[in-house]
């Protein structure tokens, strides 16, 4: 039997990578839905996709992200990263649909010394972290049968925004650049995160639900992340390293937020790649992006 997916918030980082890469996957049917489609802080409206398109699985790519605007928008990114994944539970545990979701790094408080396992303590430092722990909560209580939330961190894309492509924007304007040393972590490309999810989380054998975490190998602060988008993106910009204390912003943030990610490489024998590497194959692919859309308007523009 085909089972049909339904990828809400598709629009963004990692809907669209996964919209990409289920190009090749003949076994499956997909739907891609974002805000206009299939607004998720609408029970009603998930219910009746849900029954009319015979949705076997969802993956919930759809979140409020914006870590500082979430300070002043509390409600609006509590009915997303909350509200919404509640219902979505509800309704996957109703209608017996497998539910992946995505959560963040960020519902820890990052006082941590060693890789957070999925079983640590919760202490999220911003509003947009407390939203994305009670979704989790929310989902976790409901229990839908099969579903798992995937625990990832810095992602990043050649679509949507994100820190990559801001460093090599300002890289290209700027001649100098502060960024933060004391925060660490490790970056994830989102297709690296979509590949997992589509080959190995689409056929679950666990009945409650539960937690994984997946990011890319290794670690890094944002200053030695920035530095290798610089180097790797050939901009001349000079990056300096900064404290936190240096660089206000309304939400604060972890100062160590690596998660532990045995228990998703042991339960599927799976090798993740070092984040320089993806990193790596993500700027050129912006840059290949960007030369093609280049093309483009020149060829508009001859005609
Ligand atoms: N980005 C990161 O660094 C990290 C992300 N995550 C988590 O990973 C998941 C995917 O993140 P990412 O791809 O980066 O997110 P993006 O912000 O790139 O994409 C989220 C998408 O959801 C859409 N959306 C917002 N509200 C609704 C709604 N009510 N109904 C349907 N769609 C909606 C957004 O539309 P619009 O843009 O119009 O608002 C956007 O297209 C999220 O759960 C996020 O919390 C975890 C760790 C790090
Ligand atoms: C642009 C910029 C940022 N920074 C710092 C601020 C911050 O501490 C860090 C990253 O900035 P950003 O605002 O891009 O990152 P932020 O939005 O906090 O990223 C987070 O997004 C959410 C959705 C997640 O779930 C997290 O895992 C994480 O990826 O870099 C500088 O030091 N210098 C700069 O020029």
């Amino acid at each position: 039997m085909i089972k049909n997916i339904l990828v809400t918030g598709a629009n963004g980082q990692l809907g669209s990578e996964i919209k990409q890469l289920s190009e090749s996957l003949s076994n499956y049917h997909f739907t891609f839905t974002d805000v206009d489609e299939l607004d998720i802080t609408n029970k009603q409206d998930i219910e009746s996709f849900i029954i009319a398109n015979k949705i076997h699985i969802i993956i919930n790519c759809a979140a409020y992200t914006a870590v500082d605007k979430a300070e002043s928008e509390k409600q609006l990114a509590d009915e997303i990263n909350h509200f919404a994944v509640k219902y979505l539970a509800e309704v996957a545990k109703a209608k017996h649909v497998q539910l992946i979701h995505i959560s963040t790094d960020y519902v820890f408080d990052g006082k941590g010394f060693k890789p957070y396992t999925d079983e640590d303590d919760k202490n999220p430092l911003n509003v947009y972290g407390k939203t994305k722990l009670e979704g989790e909560k929310a989902l976790l209580e409901i229990n839908p049968e099969g579903a798992v939330i995937v625990r990832t961190s810095w992602v990043y894309s050649s679509f949507g925004n994100n820190f990559v492509k801001t460093m090599l924007r300002l890289g290209e304007d700027k001649m100098e650049l502060n960024v933060i040393c004391d925060q660490v972590g490790a970056p994830t490309y989102a297709r690296d995160l979509a590949s997992c999810i589509l080959q190995n989380l689409l056929d679950p054998t666990n009945k409650e639900a539960m937690v994984y975490h997946f990011t890319n190998e290794g670690v890094c602060s944002w200053y030695d992340f920035a530095l290798e988008i610089m180097s790797l993106g050939e901009k001349e910009c000079k990056v300096k390293p900064i404290p936190t204390s240096a660089y206000p912003t309304p939400a604060q943030r972890p100062f160590y937020s690596l998660l532990d990610k045995s228990k998703i490489k042991e339960d599927y024998n799976i090798d993740i790649p070092y984040w320089k590497s993806s990193l790596k194959k993500c700027i050129e692919k912006i840059q290949i992006d960007s030369s093609e859309s280049l093309n483009f308007k020149d060829a508009k523009q001859e005609k």
